[in-house]
Parts: structure tokens; C-alpha cells; sequence
């Protein structure tokens, strides 16, 4: 067992290395900025304490045998047809299975972009749904608003991303098209998406095993676009209205307009406008306009506590999810967590992870969020481990520039949440 617990690349050593990484970076009086942070802190250390212990309880033995923990491989998806536009190839170093649709065939498969095959506005597009002339379901995005350069440069933004996006839990396009407008061709999602599910009008469809397989689903797309994928990817909209659920409820992430490309050797990205959603920024890009993993994982963690309660990432009286949980959080209150409308139908051990690790991820501190590659450890707990390969890509922990900044600048509870309510005054005040 002591053996073990030096190993950083086995499961128990990683977690471990996490706790003794957090209780040395956060609680020594030495490097404690403030009083608040310093009880901040605690707190964090608590949270990964309370799920370590959870571990322990149930998986001491078998945690002994378990093989380094690896990645697992993502299937390559196979080319469907060559692109029929050179120009287009050339530029955006297309996939070759990405199909060119005249205006005409994308207005044959959505009757015309009828009312009735209308399936989502977002703040950009318009989606509808359509039939090819193969039988193939799609859901054809036409960009909207904005002037003829914006919709331009937003097309090519998420066209340059998603074109270079391949695995189960991200949305699969099929194609685009540029006459007449902008564009994007996608697989159909038959179930809509995840908010829509969540918090529409129809009974409720979504047990908990389907919630708990969102989680999973959503958090192996996200871990995938921030580490395993050609280019590392910040999606920068995780959002409820962002998942597509396939007809057997596998997650896919969409809406990759704000996405953006990271350089291996930039720490972040800044930004100067705010764009996103309300109910899921960071407090170091409404402070600082920075955008990393970590940034993402923030929103991930508010995803997570939509999926947990029910509750909107804001509500119609603009209250805010976050605040509204906290303090449950906090005192590990699940009941009042969980959505009523689950009753007691909830596997308690799926839903302490769920729990722990939106606590997690929504610490105001990014250094205080797990990693993508944490994060999928912590919802999936021993099983996930258990079938992990024995192949072990290890990594160096390398910090982000916003945990960096946040670190070394004093930040704390009283702060964030006046932030978040100056924030929240700046966004409704319009
Ligand atoms: N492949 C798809 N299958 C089914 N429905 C889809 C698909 N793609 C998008 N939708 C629906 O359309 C909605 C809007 O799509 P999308 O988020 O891409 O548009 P947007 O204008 O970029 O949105 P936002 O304002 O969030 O940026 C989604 O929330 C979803 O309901």
C-alpha cells in the first residue's frame, strides 16, 4: 500500500498527488494570502478529501491491483467522400469526407427552411432539420445575425474547428455550404438537446442512469478537445443547450462559434468581449477575460449541477445556480441538491461523485479545479479505473496561466461573489 501511495502514475497515486499538491500549494500559512482564502482553500481540500474517502471505502483492495491509468483511444472516423470544393480544402485543410451542398439541395431537405422543420435559434443561427436525398437526417445551422463579414468570420471560426473535431461526444458535420448565405450540416441529434430535456415542458425523460451517462459522455468530448485532439481546443460555451443527446442519450458537444485553438506554447487566450453565457463564466474571464482549460471546466461544473438539480444555470428571477448551491454544497446536503423530480431514484455512490466533482469544478480559484483528465476519473470512479490500459501517457502538470494569476493575486468569497452579481447586473441591465 505504501508503495502505491508513492506512485504518481497509479489511480490512488494520482489522486493522492492531488490532496498533498493542494494541502502544500494552499493551506500553509506561509503562502496563504488571506484568512478567507485560507478557509477557501480548506474547503477545497475537504471536497477532495470527502470524495478520497468515498474511494477508499470501496475500492481499497481492488484499487491495489489496477494498472497504471491510461487514455483510452478514440476511433478514427472513416471518410465518407472526397469534398467536392478544392478552394475550401485548400484553405481550411478540410476532413476529405466533408460534403459541399449547394443551396438547392439544403433547401430540398428542410422544405424549404419551413417553420415546422425549425429546431433550434440560438444567439447566431437558425437550425433545421432536413432529410437528404440519401435518407440521411440532418440538422442544417444558417447563420443569421450579424453584418455579411461577421456571419463570414463566425462561419469560418467554427468551420475551422469542428472540421478538425473527431470523437463520439462531439457534434459530427457532414458538410456546408456557401450559397446564399452560411452553412453547416450536421448530423441530426434525434433528442434535441440536453436543455431542452432538462428544462422543457415534456414530462420528465431523464433518469438518473441517463444524467449520469450525460456527465460521462460530455466530460470524455471535453477531455478530448482540451487534450487528445490534433489542436488543443477551449470550447468556451459548455453549456446545457449545448449537448446534443443521440437517440440512445450519448452526449455531443455543439456550438463551437466561440471555440478557440490554443497554441501548445500560449498559457491562455484573452479576450476583450464577452461572449458566452451568463450562469457559466469563470471568475477569471469576467475579471480578466482569460480563457483556458480551465476556464471550461467551470462551466463544465455548472453543466454538472444543472444535471444534479434540474435548476437552470440562472433562473427567471436571474438566480444564479452557483450561489443557490454553494452553500448545500458545502454541507454535502444531497437531498436538497437533487432534483425533486428524481424522488429517492438516484444510485447514491454515482451521485456523490457527480456532487464532489461540480464542487470542484466550480471553485472561484482555477487552481483548485481538477483537469479535464481528473475530472473523467473522479465521475467514473474504480470502474473507470479498473478498465483503464496499461499504457500510461505520462504528463507533466503543467500550470495554466489562470491559475497562475489567480494564485498570486488575492481572491477571495466576498469578492467573487460581489463579481458575480456586479456581472450578473452588467449582463441584465441591457
Ligand atoms: N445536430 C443537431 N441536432 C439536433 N439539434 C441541433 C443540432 N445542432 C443544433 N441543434 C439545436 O439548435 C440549437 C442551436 O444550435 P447552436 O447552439 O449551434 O446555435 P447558435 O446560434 O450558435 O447558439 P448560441 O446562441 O448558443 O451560440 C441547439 O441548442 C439545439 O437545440
Amino acid at each position: 500500500m505504501e508503495k502505491e501511495k508513492q506512485d504518481v502514475s497509479s489511480p490512488r497515486g494520482v489522486l493522492e498527488a492531488c490532496v498533498r499538491e493542494f494541502e502544500s500549494e494552499t493551506v500553509t500559512p506561509e503562502n496563504s494570502t488571506s484568512e478567507s482564502e485560507s478557509r477557501l482553500n480548506s474547503r477545497a481540500v475537504s471536497h477532495w478529501r470527502k470524495f478520497f474517502k468515498l474511494w477508499n471505502k470501496r475500492s481499497i483492495k481492488r484499487l491495489a491491483s489496477f494498472p497504471p491509468l491510461g487514455v483510452p483511444k478514440i476511433p478514427r472516423r472513416k471518410s465518407r467522400k472526397e469534398s467536392e470544393s478544392p478552394l475550401l480544402n485548400n484553405i481550411y485543410n478540410f476532413k476529405s469526407s466533408l460534403v459541399n451542398f449547394t443551396l438547392s439541395e439544403l433547401q430540398t431537405a428542410t422544405g424549404n427552411f419551413s417553420d415546422e422543420n425549425l429546431i433550434g435559434k440560438g444567439g447566431y443561427a437558425k437550425v433545421y432539420k432536413g432529410c437528404l436525398r440519401n435518407g440521411q437526417l440532418v440538422a442544417v445551422k444558417r447563420l443569421t445575425k450579424g453584418t455579411a463579414d461577421e456571419k463570414t468570420a463566425g462561419f469560418l471560426s467554427e468551420l475551422g474547428i469542428i472540421a478538425h473535431v473527431d470523437h463520439p461526444n462531439t457534434a459530427k458535420l457532414i458538410g456546408c455550404g456557401i450559397e446564399g448565405g452560411m452553412y453547416l450540416v450536421f448530423q441530426l441529434s434525434t433528442l434535441g438537446s440536453l436543455g431542452s430535456l432538462l428544462h422543457g415542458s415534456k414530462d420528465n425523460e431523464l433518469d438518473w442512469s441517463k444524467r449520469y451517462k450525460v456527465a460521462l459522455g460530455t466530460a470524455d468530448g471535453l477531455l478530448y478537445l482540451h487534450e487528445n485532439c490534433k489542436k488543443r481546443i477551449i470550447h468556451r460555451d459548455i453549456k446545457a443547450d449545448n449537448i446534443l443527446l443521440t437517440q440512445d442519450y450519448e452526449p455531443q458537444i455543439c456550438d463551437f462559434g466561440l471555440a478557440k485553438w490554443l497554441p501548445e506554447q500560449w498559457t491562455h487566450h484573452n479576450v476583450s468581449k464577452f461572449e458566452g453565457t451568463f450562469g457559466y463564466f469563470a471568475p477569471e474571464y469576467f475579471m480578466h477575460g482569460i480563457v483556458d482549460e480551465k476556464t471550461d471546466v467551470y462551466s463544465f461544473g455548472v453543466l454538472l449541477l444543472e444535471i444534479i438539480t434540474g435548476r437552470r444555470a440562472v433562473d427567471h428571477l436571474q438566480q444564479s445556480l452557483v450561489i443557490w448551491a454553494k452553500p448545500l454544497l458545502d454541507s454535502n446536503s444531497i437531498k436538497e441538491l437533487v432534483d425533486p423530480s428524481l424522488g429517492e431514484n438516484y444510485n447514491s455512490e454515482e451521485i456523490d461523485r457527480v456532487v464532489l466533482t461540480a464542487s470542484l469544478c466550480i471553485e472561484q480559484s482555477p487552481i483548485l479545479r481538477p483537469r479535464m483528465s481528473q475530472v473523467v476519473i473522479l465521475l467514473r470512479g474504480d470502474e473507470y479505473v479498473a478498465e483503464c490500459t496499461k499504457e500510461y501517457r505520462e504528463k507533466t502538470i503543467q500550470r495554466t496561466y489562470s491559475e497562475e494569476l489567480l494564485d498570486a493575486e488575492e481572491y477571495n468569497s466576498t469578492r467573487y461573489l460581489n463579481d458575480l452579481n456586479r456581472h450578473k447586473q452588467v449582463a441584465f441591465s441591457s
